[in-house]
């Protein structure tokens, strides 16, 4: 164990319930409240199991593997939101969580309402908000539906909202989902400017990513995982070694 690692996973271990969501809506804890005593329970896996690494300070790693393989569990599980089932999870600095960028929001408020909502919940407090939020909206490009109610924003629109408040965290620890996938080619270009000014300036990043460039422009490290497990802990191409390795396994000849 190092003292110094921004963050330390300790044989960390979560379990699903299959076809079940483990998050269920409020609403379906009370409308299913007396059928679940009498339901069958339904039969349980680990998606990730016995996973243990550290990453240290100013590090940018890439999260690698085929669908389903527990790469978006991994990063709920750094950023806070899933609680482990075995094994523990120690950050030492906040976490800016670029991860289902649009969900946060609440159809109902205007994109101004959602930005101040999101921004407080991560902590950001109102006299900076109120420094950042014009360079919010127009890094967005919502300048004119800033007052517009978000569910009749495009998809893009939110995605491209949520990224603009959550890169304005001065978290030191970025976890990025597919997050720069989205959004058209311009929009992305702005995108990795952001991530590469951000990298610049020492935060540590953990890049969730199919996309073999993003993670050799981005990562100094790569992880790759397989059914669960972590099975290489090394350099990107090491990792992207094996995972085209494993995908080609996959293939019948
Ligand atoms: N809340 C949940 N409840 C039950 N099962 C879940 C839940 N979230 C994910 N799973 C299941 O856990 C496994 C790992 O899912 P996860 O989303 O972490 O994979 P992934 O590697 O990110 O996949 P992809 O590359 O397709 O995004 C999958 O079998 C998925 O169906």
């Amino acid at each position: 164990m190092t003292e110094d690692a921004i963050i330390e996973a300790h044989d960390l271990g979560v379990r699903f319930a299959k076809g079940r969501r483990r998050n269920a809506r409020l609403r379906e804890v009370f409308t299913r409240r007396n059928r679940s005593t009498t339901a069958a329970p339904a039969p349980e896996f680990w998606p990730l199991r016995h996973l243990s690494f550290e990453i240290q300070p100013g590090e940018a790693v890439g999260v690698i593997g085929s669908n389903g393989t527990g790469k978006s569990t991994l990063l709920r599980l750094l950023a806070g939101v899933l609680i482990p089932d075995e094994g523990q999870v120690i950050r030492r600095g906040r976490v800016a969580p670029l991860i289902a960028l649009s969900a946060g929001f609440s159809g109902d408020l205007t994109g101004r309402e959602n930005v101040q909502l999101v921004a407080s919940l991560h902590g950001m407090d109102r006299k900076t908000l109120k420094s950042k939020f014009d360079e919010i909206v127009a890094f967005a490009e919502v300048e004119d539906h800033i007052d517009t109610p978000v569910r009749h924003y495009s998809s893009g629109m939110k995605v491209r909202l949520g990224f603009s408040v959550i890169s304005q965290l001065e978290h030191p620890i970025l976890l990025v989902d597919e997050a720069l996938a989205v959004g058209d080619k311009r929009f992305k270009k702005k995108c990795y400017k952001t991530m590469r000014n951000l990298l610049n300036e020492g935060r540590t990043l953990i890049l969730v990513s199919h996309s073999e460039r993003d993670l050799t422009k981005f990562c100094t490290r790569g992880m790759f995982l397989n059914a669960g497990e972590l099975e290489v802990d090394g350099t990107v191409d090491d990792a992207l070694a094996a995972y085209q390795l494993s995908e080609d396994q996959k293939v019948p000849a």
